[in-house]
């Protein structure tokens, strides 16, 4: 089912590190080539407001929303009518995910660079959030859970939320949604999607009156299809932006230790977010390449959503990579910088220890992406289409900004004085030394 790419031997070694990111499997729609597609949208959002808004769900989502902002009532009914099954597990995935990322709260720090002469480090939190939940070909409550917890524990004073308007809740999102929204505490949610979501957040949103419906937020986080991350790369600036979070990658590095019927299930798993899915299997065994394709086979015509499955599995931005050995392997992946790698080889461990770029890293049998998505405790929301090189997954982090205090005395200063003036000169910017001497022109 999946193309394969041969890189034993010379095909490797004679590539460089651009070559080989270019021959390995990428999709030929990408953020790039949606940016097209979304300018008007957003252009439409930014002069149009709520109306625009509304008329966008009725287009791309098939119902006109009764509102843009979804009322109090309905998210209170929301959680009074959800699963209570559906209730626990949400919680769990809650308490875990606030275990992890309690633990990446940054503290403030002061350091002494002299007697007098000190710099503070202090994190201080974005006023506003948007944070994106999808709701397209599948709804991600669990993308609630993703976005809410970190961007809580990084005390956000304001946050909201937008999610497509569902057909099959009134033209609101899915009840899933709302009811994740009310479990957090969260009250402030807007039924749009895709880019004009992205907009809505980056302009604010008015009625047909004047009066603000949406306030412009300062940073806008969460996962989308292509078109969300487009809008995210074309709004960034406006807003900020996390990483692009676009349609899901697994890549999974595996020897012939591993299971292909554990191989396989895992591809699948991640093919059917998107028919842009990648699932890419890098191996130095041809034996485990076969078994995973027959595998692959019969489990994707036996899925749900085997149609979105298949064109996700054949489509280019899938495929298996073949290697001589498994250091052949970390080269591919740290080259393709996965959203998601799994590493199903001998000594799991110590081959994971030696990635360098991924979103995320799945290690052994036992940790499924799938795991990561729902229950970890890990964060879903993943840099995709190779930004895992530069960037980050969402984090406490995320949604701080590290501001210098810097305070020094007259005494430090005077100490440090010559410094900054022979480095001003040497820079031909003679005013920033005045600016320092100035202060003890009555000393002489
Ligand atoms: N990287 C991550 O961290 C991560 C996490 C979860 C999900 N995801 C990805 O999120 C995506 C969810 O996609 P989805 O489609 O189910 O929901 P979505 O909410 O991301 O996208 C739905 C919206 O896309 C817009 N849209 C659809 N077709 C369009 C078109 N032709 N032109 C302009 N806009 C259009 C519509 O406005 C619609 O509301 C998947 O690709 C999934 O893989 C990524
Ligand atoms: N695998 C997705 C991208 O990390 C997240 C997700 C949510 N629900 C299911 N999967
Ligand atoms: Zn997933």
């Amino acid at each position: 089912m999946l193309s394969r790419i041969d890189l034993r031997g010379a095909a490797l070694s004679d590539l460089d590190a651009r070559g080989l990111r270019a021959t390995l499997p990428r999709a030929e729609f990408d953020v790039e080539a949606a940016l097209d597609a979304l300018r008007p949208i957003c252009e439409h959002v930014e002069h149009g407001g709520e109306q625009a808004l509304l008329e966008l769900g009725e287009k791309f989502d098939g119902v006109r929303p009764p509102s843009l902002r979804v009322p109090q009532e309905v998210l209170d009914a929301a959680l009074a009518d959800l699963d209570p099954a559906v209730r626990a597990a949400l919680e769990e995935s809650i308490r875990r995910a606030r275990l992890v990322h309690s633990d990446q709260r940054r503290q403030t720090v002061t350091t002494q660079v002299a007697p007098g002469g000190s710099v503070t480090e202090k994190w201080i939190p974005v006023d506003r959030v948007g944070l994106y939940v999808p709701g397209g070909k599948a709804v991600y409550p669990s993308s609630v859970v993703m976005n809410v917890v970190p961007a809580q524990l990084a005390e956000v004073g304001s946050i909201a939320v937008a999610s497509p308007p569902q057909r099959d809740n009134g033209g609101y999102p899915h009840p899933t949604i709302l009811a994740a929204c009310a479990l957090l505490g969260v009250d402030e949610v807007y039924a749009a999607g895709g880019a004009q979501a992205v907009a809505m957040f980056a302009y604010g949103a008015r009625d047909a009156d004047g009066a603000t419906v949406c306030e412009p937020a300062t940073l806008v986080t969460g996962p989308g299809n292509i078109y969300v991350a487009a809008a995210k790369r074309l709004l960034k600036g406006l807003i900020g932006i996390d990483a692009e979070a676009g349609p899901t990658e697994i890549a999974i590095l595996a020897d012939g230790t591993a299971d292909p019927e554990l191989v396989a299930a895992d591809l699948i798993s991640q093919a059917e977010h998107d028919e842009l899915a990648a699932s890419v299997l890098v191996t130095d065994s041809t034996e485990l390449a076969d078994a995973v394709d027959v595998a692959l086979a019969r489990r994707a015509a036996a899925t749900k959503h085997h149609e979105r499955v298949d064109v996700a599995l054949r489509g280019r931005q899938s495929g298996t990579v073949l290697v001589d050995d498994v250091d052949a392997g970390l080269r591919v992946v740290d080259a393709y910088a996965a959203e998601h790698l799994e590493i199903q080889t001998a000594d799991a461990a110590a081959v994971a220890a030696r990635v360098r770029n991924a979103g995320a890293i799945f290690v052994g049998s036992f940790a499924p992406v799938s795991l990561g998505d729902y229950a970890a405790g890990s964060n879903h929301v993943l840099p995709t289409g190779g930004c895992a090189c530069h960037s980050s997954g969402l984090s406490v982090q995320s949604f701080l900004r590290g501001v210098h205090i810097v305070d020094y005395s007259r005494d430090a200063l005077a100490e440090v004085a010559d410094t900054v003036v022979t480095l001003a000169n040497s820079e031909d910017l003679p005013a920033h030394g005045e600016a320092v001497t100035a202060r003890f022109e009555g000393d002489r």
